[in-house]
């Protein structure tokens, strides 16, 4: 057995986002999200699941910090529902919104958790979608003044700001994959909107500044991690293209003022070309306080001709797989985290999701998830690894506090650490909550 131990400033937390959790989706003014029209759309999720009740977090967030302090986290990472701000996107704001956000910060602060708040986790106002959504660049002015409203008015509050979480997920897998919504499938569309999303951010990020906001500010890109088959260079060369589709065209733009080249040539192969308007490279070039990384799984993959985005497959290597059929592949993590300082610099970094499904129900009120327990046992294990290479951590948060609805799977996959019963909403501490619980008491664990 090692002791596997972290830095004394270690910040622990979890996280959440807000149409997975809140529910209450037409109380108190809430405007409707793209996500309320694709869950309510026949055949979209899993089972017909949508987030109209989830968790009900809106009236159960009481119930949520009190578990939040018995777990005893230092930080909080949940997001704001743009259409409970601006139910239409824009114009007027919402009062009721800005009430329960502020209710909810103040509880936080209150039970001394620090609320780290992601601006937007999906849930587009269907207003601004019926407009175009992230494809119209008027949405970007949009996301500014929803920005500039939050800064205001949590100033001095909340401290810690994410932007945008996963732009991949956002982009393209919502306009090219066309999994999530709104369920386009267009590359052309999803690269356009991937340009727009980072233009929003570097505003948002130019407004934080210009306000002189007492906090920091950072985005959170989703990443994987592919390791050739062989090493063979059309092998590594197709790995290095879906990491870049992760990575490097989220991050470059943001830390380089600029796309990776390797990325643009092979789009303008299949046919896709980059809008980019005078000023907007420098607008996505705005220094950031924290990157925002998450993390899930990697795989092996080895060259293969016409096939996909990137001329890629994916090999069976018999590693464990979680319950949404996942690899479990800490060394990926490891390989990620890396490879982004190695490109970035001394970046500071907080691990914003990493976590793992696993449908463990409840029997005589105790829940064995052992196999979450030792996934997170894998990826901290990992974690300090990079960190012992240099990786600049400055925290890790769970992802999920709690199950909670997870996107087009809907209910059907379970990633919390406190099980939820969607029948009665109860929710039951899982075996991992009290294991990372002790490690966060430690700040080391046994492995
Ligand atoms: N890559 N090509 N896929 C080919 C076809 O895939 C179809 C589906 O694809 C994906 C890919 C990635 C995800 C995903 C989910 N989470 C977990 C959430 N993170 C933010 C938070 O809200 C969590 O709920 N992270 N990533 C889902 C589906």
């Amino acid at each position: 057995m090692a002791i596997i131990q972290f830095p004394k400033d270690m910040k622990w937390g979890t996280a959440t986002a807000s149409y997975q959790i809140e529910g209450a989706a037409n109380e108190d003014g809430r405007g409707p999200s793209i996500w309320d029209t694709f869950s309510h759309t026949p055949g979209k999720v899993k089972g017909g699941d949508n987030g109209d009740i989830a968790c009900d977090s809106y009236h159960r967030y009481e119930e949520d910090i009190r578990i939040m302090k018995d777990l005893g986290i230092d930080y909080y990472r949940f997001s704001v529902a743009w259409p409970r701000i601006y139910p239409n996107g824009k114009g007027d704001i919402n009062p009721k919104g800005l009430e329960f956000y502020h209710d909810f910060v103040d509880k936080l602060i209150e039970n001394g958790i620090e609320p780290m708040c992601t601006l937007y986790h999906w849930d587009l106002p269907q207003a601004l979608q019926d407009q175009g959504g992230w494809a119209n660049r008027e949405t970007i002015d949009a996301f500014v003044q929803y920005a500039e409203t939050m800064f205001r008015e949590f100033k001095g509050k909340i401290k810690y700001w994410i932007t945008l979480n996963e732009p991949w997920c956002i982009s393209f897998l919502s306009n090219h994959i066309g999994a999530h919504a709104p369920g386009n499938q267009d590359l052309q569309l999803a690269t356009d909107i991937s340009h727009h999303l980072l233009v929003a951010h570097g505003r948002a990020v130019k407004k934080f500044r210009e306000l002189e906001i007492d906090g920091q500010i950072g985005f959170a890109p989703n990443t994987t991690w592919l390791d050739p088959f062989s090493d063979q260079q059309e092998d590594l060369d197709a790995c290095q293209r879906d990491i870049g589709h992760y990575v490097e065209w989220f991050m470059d733009p943001v830390f380089k003022g600029e796309y990776p080249q390797f990325m643009v040539e092979w789009f303008r192969k299949k046919g896709v070309e980059l809008h980019i308007q005078s000023g907007d490279l420098d607008d996505i070039n705005q220094p950031i306080d924290f990157l925002g990384i998450n993390y899930y799984t990697g795989h092996i993959a080895r060259y293969k001709e016409n096939t996909g985005l990137f001329d890629f497959e994916y090999i069976e290597m018999g590693y464990e797989r979680t319950d949404i059929d996942w690899p479990v592949y800490p060394e990926g993590f490891f390989k990620v985290l890396t490879h982004i300082t190695k490109r970035y610099g001394d970046v500071p970094i907080y691990i914003t999701e990493n976590g793992a499904c696993y449908n463990d129900e409840p029997v005589n009120g105790k829940v064995g998830d052992d196999r979450r327990i030792k996934y997170l046992q894998q990826h901290l294990t990992a974690l300090s690894q990079a960190i012992e290479s240099g990786v600049n951590i400055k925290g890790y948060f769970v992802w999920s506090l709690m199950d909670n609805f997870e996107w087009a799977e809907g209910y059907s996959k379970r990633f919390g650490i406190v099980h939820v019963d969607y029948n009665t909403l109860e929710r039951t501490k899982k075996d991992s909550f009290y294991w990372y619980k002790k490690t966060i008491a430690n700040n080391w664990f046994e492995y």
